[in-house]
């Protein structure tokens, strides 16, 4: 039985269940359950902090689990990367009050405080500065203000927490964020987790693509089919109007309406845009 690892709570925690569900697993009823068993596909979830799913992964315990990029290597596990899940996205930066510390460089002998300790030292190394790392749990802008930091290095999503905190961000992320999904890095893990791969894909693939269906003049199927190739090709069917087909062609979700106004202008009627509910590529 596969074992897989899902944010108990936090920001990625909805959008993981989520996704998990839209493809096909069984999901938890209430915030309290920690464990669910799905037998029909034989998975067992593990509902843990984010912080520690790398861990457990790594360590083996559990086979694959959502969490987040910077959590995966501030963590220092041997977990790997496997895909990318499209939420969760946030950057990783360095912040100060304005004019205090304006470059990496003038970090040299000042207090940092972030919850991410691993990710900072690894960055400052690499960067060859030296600084007092401050490890704190959470609301770390207000170190600054509370005399324990001159800099602080944490996740950074619209900026609101920072601005209010008075602070402002400098020099270039330290890292662009997002869910992943992870799994351990021992041989057999790749065949393990290749379904729950698949069918994330899936889901990703459902999101990201609509069904678009219409119907066009034959003479001008050619520069139709230009404008929507599908994703390996389009289906032309004949129509009971000889002088006519039909087209059906998967579209990115993102400039549809546009790619509707351009198919009518150049001829086409009927143009239908359908949700896709599930795919496997
Ligand atoms: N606005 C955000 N704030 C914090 N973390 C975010 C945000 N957007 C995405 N994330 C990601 O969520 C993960 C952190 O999850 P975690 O559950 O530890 O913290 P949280 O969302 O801040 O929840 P909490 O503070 O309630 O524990 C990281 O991978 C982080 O990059
Ligand atoms: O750029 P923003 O949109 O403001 O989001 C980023 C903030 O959100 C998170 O804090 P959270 O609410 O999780 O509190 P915490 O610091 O106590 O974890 C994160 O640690 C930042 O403080
Ligand atoms: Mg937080």
């Amino acid at each position: 039985m596969l074992r897989i690892a899902v944010p108990n709570k936090g920001s990625l925690s909805e959008s993981t269940v989520e996704m998990l569900r839209e493809a096909g697993y069984r999901t938890r009823r209430d915030a309290k359950e920690l464990v669910v068993a799905d037998p029909d596909n034989d998975v067992e979830f593990f509902y843990l902090r984010p912080r520690d799913i790398a861990v457990y992964v790594g360590s083996g315990t559990v086979d694959a689990g959502v969490t987040g990029r910077d959590l995966l290597l501030d963590s220092g596990s041997s977990a790997v990367e496997v895909m990318a899940l499209g939420f969760g996205a946030s950057t990783f930066r360095y912040a100060a009050r304005p004019g205090k510390v304006t470059t990496v460089d003038q970090i040299d002998a000042q207090r940092v405080a972030t919850s991410y300790p691993g990710l900072v030292r690894a960055d400052l190394e690499r960067r060859g500065v030296r600084a007092d790392v401050v490890r704190l749990d959470g609301a770390v802008e207000t170190a600054i203000t509370l005399g324990v930091a001159d800099v602080i290095a944490d996740v950074v999503e619209t900026g609101t927490t920072l601005r209010q905190q008075g602070l402002e961000v400098f020099g270039e992320p330290i890292l662009r964020s997002e869910a992943v999904l992870i799994r351990g890095d021992r041989p057999g893990e790749q065949a393990a987790t290749a379904v729950l791969q698949r069918r994330l894909t899936g889901v990703i693939t459902a999101r990201t693509y609509v069904m678009l269906d219409y119907d066009c003049p034959k003479e001008l199927v050619a520069q139709a089919t230009e404008l929507t190739p599908g994703l390996e090709s389009p289906t032309v069917s004949p129509l009971q109007d000889d002088a006519w087909v039909a087209v059906r062609a998967m579209v990115p979700r993102v400039g549809r309406n546009r790619l509707m106004d351009e198919l009518y202008d150049l001829g086409a009627r009927a143009i239908l845009v359908t949700d896709i509910a599930a795919c496997r590529l």
